[in-house]
This record gives structure tokens, sequence and C-alpha cells, in this order.
């Protein structure tokens, strides 16, 4: 890895209103600027409760306001922004993509990624869940070369797929982020597990950030934000509550040589 950088997690507590939440996620971004974090991420669908009635009311073009916001303070502050998520609204259909736009630190949109694998789950007696009533999901991997460190995206239910991952860890990747609003029912069993055993598969970092517990929301998510090691030690952690995480990317030695490359005996 060519230099260190500081990475920052925004686990925004997201509320009811757009307006609040880019305004929050604004001056969360600012502060880690201000602490020295060069690379930034936000949360799955840090601009509105997770629930179909909030997306399609909240539902955007690539130019909109989110879009305007990230790229206006990734050039004022001069940062890598990894912007979370937001409903993007898919003009002549009535479907969404769940998608992440990415700025370097002149504000331009280096990239876009959307969500792979659409969370559709019976999680027990009254929680079923079909992203795919209302989303499309995307059809392509995205990396992204900061500071000399190739970064491949995720979000949220991609981690589980460890497919993704390897694909990434053979394109050279050693950093992973996801952009994750984890399931309080799935999340306490499966995230940290998730991320550290994809960490230490792949020998690459593993970042996933979500936004905070919020109970008043429809859709209750579970925080816990965090970074795994190539060796699978969480180096960065937090709990329910809105917080900004930190953490030193580039200052790990790696002593396992896994060579990735090789071919697998089962496929
Ligand atoms: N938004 C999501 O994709 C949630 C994924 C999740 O909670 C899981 O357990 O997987």
């Amino acid at each position: 890895m060519a230099s260190r950088f500081k990475l920052a997690l925004i686990q925004i507590c997201t509320q009811r209103y757009r307006e609040h939440n880019l305004k929050k996620a604004e001056q969360m971004i600012r502060e880690a600027a201000r602490n020295g974090a060069s690379v930034v991420v936000l949360p799955e669908y840090f601009t509105c409760w997770m629930d179909p009635k909030y997306f399609i009311e909240y539902k955007e073009l690539p130019d909109g306001p989110t879009s305007t916001m990230l790229s206006r303070v990734a050039k004022e502050t001069n940062i890598h922004l990894f912007g979370g998520s937001f409903p993007e609204e898919i003009p002549n259909s009535d479907k969404l993509y769940n998608t992440c736009h990415i700025y370097g630190p002149t504000g331009e949109l280096t990239q876009r990624f959307r969500k792979l694998h659409l969370f559709d789950v019976d999680l027990g007696p009254g929680m079923s869940i079909r992203e795919s009533e209302l989303n499309v999901a995307g059809d392509k991997l995205t990396v992204v070369n900061v500071a000399g460190c190739k970064t491949g995206f995720g979000i949220c239910i991609d981690l589980r797929y460890p497919e993704i991952a390897r694909l990434y860890g053979n394109m050279g990747c050693q950093m992973l982020t996801y952009m994750g609003g984890f399931s309080m029912k799935t999340g306490p069993s499966h995230l940290e597990i998730l991320q550290r055993v994809r960490a230490v598969d792949n020998q690459v970092f593993v970042a996933n950030v979500g936004p905070a517990t919020n109970t008043e929301a429809p859709y209750v998510t579970y925080g816990h934000s965090g970074v795994a090691d190539p060796w699978g030690n969480m180096i960065a952690k937090t709990g329910s509550d809105e917080d900004i995480v930190y953490a030193d990317i580039g200052q790990y030695n790696c002593f396992l040589v896994l060579y990735l490359d090789h071919p697998c005996f089962c496929c």
C-alpha cells in the first residue's frame, strides 16, 4: 500500500426529514475532516429512513440535493467522500436503485456503485422484507484508488457474499468498504463475524458503516460500524449511538501471505 490515511465512518442517526439528515451529515463530515480524516464514509440510506414509503418520498436523480451537497463538501474539505447511499430514481420506471456516489477532493464524481444483492428475507414472525419489490439490483463491481489503496465497494447484504469479496481481492483491492444498515435481528450475530472473515479470507481491511439505532424508525438499524484488519481484528468499532469511528489504514504488517490467484479446487 503506497501510503497511510485516516478513515472516518459516519454513523449518523437518521431522522424523518431529508433536510435534517443532509445538514447533519455535512456537519459530521466536516468534523471528521477537521480531525484529520482524508477518506470519509457515510452509511447506506443516510438521507432517509429505510422503508419503501420514505424511499419513494425521497428518491432523487443522480444530480439531486444529496449529490450536490456531497460534491460541495468533498471539495470544501479536500477529502475523498464515499457517499453512503440514496434511493436513486430511474427515469420512466417505478423502480429505484440503492446507489452510492464516490467523490474526489476536487468534488468530482469519480465512481458510482449500485447495491448488487437485494435484501429479500424472512426473519421470523412479522419480519419479512422484500427490497426487490421496489428496487433493482446493480450489476457492476466498483473499485476506487485512494492514496495508493484500491478499495472495492458493497452495500449491506453484499457483505454476505464471499464471491464479491474474492473478486475484489483478485482485482488487487486492499480494502473493502460496505455501507450497511444491518437489521437488529441479524446484526448482533452476523455483522462483525462477516467483516472479520471477509478480511482474513482476502487479506484486506473491511470497513462497514451503518446508521445509528433509532427506535422511532420503521426499520431499526444495528449501528456498530467498524473496521476489521487483514488479520481479522477489529481495529475500530462503535456501539449503537450516533458517532464517528476512525481507523488508520495502511499500518498493517502482513505475516500471512496468501496467493489468492491460485485456482480453487472446487471451481
Ligand atoms: N439493508 C440490508 O441489506 C440489510 C442486510 C442485513 O441486515 C443482513 O442481515 O444481511
